[in-house]
């Protein structure tokens, strides 16, 4: 077994950028949520970069990049409101899991332990994606971005999962792709794991400093049925 998860009671995972490549749908949903605006429109390599801190800012930054500056809050109210309506059209055409993924959390699981999703995304896409995808059984608690008053980097949503279940933060594991995972998980009292094929709007995740970076999920599944 991995030495990470010595001593480990529940994991909590990321969801964009940790376990889906999302940012193919994400990028459709804005490319015409802002021509209909009658903006300019992103491609998919600058959107990867603004992924991370939920839809309200992601739709912001988008915003910002079209019209070279903050936008007014009825721009930002409207184009947030094209946004929910088309990504959740669509949440599932273009996304794929990472390798590994459904292997390991059923491995994780089947090892006795408590998985969480804590997600900076919208709540109401989570169960879609999930089913979609065959991984909704494998969570305990899932949590959005607007599920509890504050979100990643706050250590508040992973807390609150450790507090549901009883379980001191040593004895959880945070898995995610962004300094936000890292930080929530370093502020929590949380282990962090880092997977450095996601989105960190650009950076490296070893500037997170996270305890353990693992190339995909398939070593913490090998590390659980090993
Ligand atoms: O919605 C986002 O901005 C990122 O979502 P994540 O927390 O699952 O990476
Ligand atoms: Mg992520």
């Amino acid at each position: 077994m991995h030495p990470i998860l010595h001593g480990k009671r529940l994991i909590a995972f990321d969801l964009d950028g940790t376990l889906i490549d999302s940012v193919p749908d994400l990028a459709a949903a804005l490319k015409r949520t802002l021509g209909e605006l009658e903006l300019a429109v992103p491609d998919e390599h600058q959107v990867r970069e603004w992924v991370g801190n939920g839809a309200p800012v992601l739709v912001e930054r988008a915003l910002t990049w079209a019209a070279g500056q903050p936008p007014k809050a009825h721009l930002q109210a409207r184009a947030f409101e094209g946004f929910m309506q088309h990504y959740g059209a669509a949440p599932n055409a273009l996304t794929r899991l990472y390798p590994k993924v459904k292997n390991a959390l059923e491995a994780l699981h089947q090892a006795g332990f408590t998985l969480v999703l804590i997600t900076n995304k919208p709540e109401r896409f989570i169960a879609p994606i999930l089913e979609h995808f065959g991984l909704k059984d494998w969570f305990a608690l899932c949590l959005g971005g607007d599920t509890l008053a504050e979100k990643k980097p706050s250590p508040m949503p992973l807390l609150h999962a450790a507090d549901r279940f009883g379980f001191a933060p040593h004895e959880c594991l945070m898995v995610g792709d962004s300094r936000h995972d890292i930080g929530a998980g370093k502020a929590a009292g949380f282990a962090t794991l880092a997977l450095p094929y996601g989105y960190n709007h650009g950076d490296p995740i070893e500037l997170s400093q996270p305890d353990v970076l693992l190339p995909t999920l398939g070593e913490l599944y090998e590390a659980a049925s090993a």
